[in-house]
């Protein structure tokens, strides 16, 4: 396997980086505007994409003092696996927009830093590959095809290559409107394909007549009918634990629970539903209702240390990266997102000290004045 190293200037660039904010600019430079439309554009007006930012601002932070933080302890566990601190990767399409290392730089960042990723089922890299790349460290994110057969296939070759855990995305029967792809009529280049779901021919075949070459491709492939009544066919699957991802209100993580499944809070980084609310302000009632049964995760809008301790304080026992692991594989391959992964955990670090905690289990509801 090979590996694209970042040029010196690139490297340099990272190494000064001093937050998320400022590799999304290195990484958003290097971005066509093919690209840089995928990435950032969330579904119609961007409220929900804004709200994920703005709703984690808005809750202050109660910190004690005279606590000796000497020492800090940023480890947690998800669904068994040690992770040095709660913060994964998550699922996101064609990372081959972003840099010849596609899904193999993202996976292998993620695995040295202590993390974990989780593989979309659009992505640019097969499976069996990633998976060894991410030395066990890896979610395989499902999306469930009308193809049933197809579907079987690709969650059997998810176990076999070693993934950890099936996330079923349950927000998306149908892509939400992302109006810079329509405009600028989004194509996949000739080089990228979707390995894991279809050959290159499938995709360079699907009519753009809405614009978006993405939405027609999408809407052929995916099952719009599936509902709690299947889960039983998909559990029948598969031994992995299954997490459903795009969870937002209290009835349907009640559900979730019923079904044996775990939680992710997601309104899929504000892309699906706009107005839809954010990730972090429909946590609470979540938590509240699961009151431990389930695993819970949450993503969307996470740029800061101290946004990961107020999810941790409302119930999430680790959150993931969207755009912010894209901009830094647009900035510099593994270098790129390795960097984003160690300079959020410097910044969960700090933020624990600073309040007063020495490790993620003292963080509690008594953290946040909401
Ligand atoms: C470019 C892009 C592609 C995505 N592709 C997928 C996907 O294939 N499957 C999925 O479940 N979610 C997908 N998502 C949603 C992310 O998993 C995640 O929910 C969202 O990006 C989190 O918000 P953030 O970008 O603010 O961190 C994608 C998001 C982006 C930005
Ligand atoms: C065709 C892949 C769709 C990926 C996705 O979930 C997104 O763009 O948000």
């Amino acid at each position: 396997m090979t590996t694209t190293l970042p040029t010196q200037e690139q490297h340099q660039a990272l190494a000064r980086a001093v937050n998320l904010s400022e590799i999304e600019a290195l990484g958003r430079e290097r971005l066509d505007q093919n690209a840089l439309d995928y990435y950032a554009s969330g579904a119609n007006d961007g409220h929900t994409v804004r709200a994920n930012r703005e709703d984690f601002a808005r809750i202050r932070l109660r910190p004690r003092m005279l606590v000796d933080v000497s020492s800090i302890d940023t480890s947690t566990q998800v669904l068994g696996l040690p992770l040095d601190f709660p913060v994964g990767v998550a699922p996101s399409a064609f990372h081959g927009l972003a840099h010849p290392d596609a899904e193999l730089a993202t996976a292998r960042a993620a695995a040295g830093m202590g993390s974990v990723m989780t593989l979309s089922t659009f992505s640019n890299t097969p499976i069996a590959e990633v998976g060894q790349a991410a030395a066990g460290r890896f979610w395989f994110q499902l999306y469930l095809l009308g193809d049933r057969e197809l579907s079987r296939e690709i969650i059997a070759r998810a176990g076999a290559c070693g993934a950890r855990a099936l996330v079923f995305t349950v927000d998306a029967p149908y892509l939400g409107r992302r109006e810079a792809n329509e405009r600028h009529r989004f194509a996949l280049p000739p080089h990228l394909s979707a390995p894991n779901v279809a050959s290159r021919e499938a995709l360079a075949g699907v009519e753009t007549d809405t614009g978006s070459q993405l939405t027609n491709y999408f809407q052929n492939l995916v099952d719009k009918s599936f509902t709690w009544n299947d889960l039983g066919w998909l559990r029948a699957q598969t031994d992995l634990p299954i997490v459903l991802k795009g969870i937002l209100t209290a009835e349907d993580a009640e559900l979730a629970v019923q079904h044996g499944c775990h939680i992710w809070v997601s309104n899929h980084g504000g892309r699906q539903l706009d107005t839809a609310v954010s990730a972090i302000s429909a946590l609470p009632e979540i938590a509240d209702v699961v009151a431990g049964r389930a695993e819970i995760y949450l993503d969307g809008g996470i740029s800061r240390g101290t946004d990961v301790i107020k999810a941790v304080a409302l119930g999430a026992r680790a959150v993931f990266l969207g755009r912010p692991a894209l901009w830094g594989l647009a900035a510099g391959g593994e270098d790129g997102v390795r960097r984003v992964l160690e300079l959020l955990k410097d910044e969960v670090r700090l933020a624990l000290a600073l309040s007063g905690k020495q490790n993620l289990k003292e963080v509690g509801r008594d953290l946040l004045k909401m």
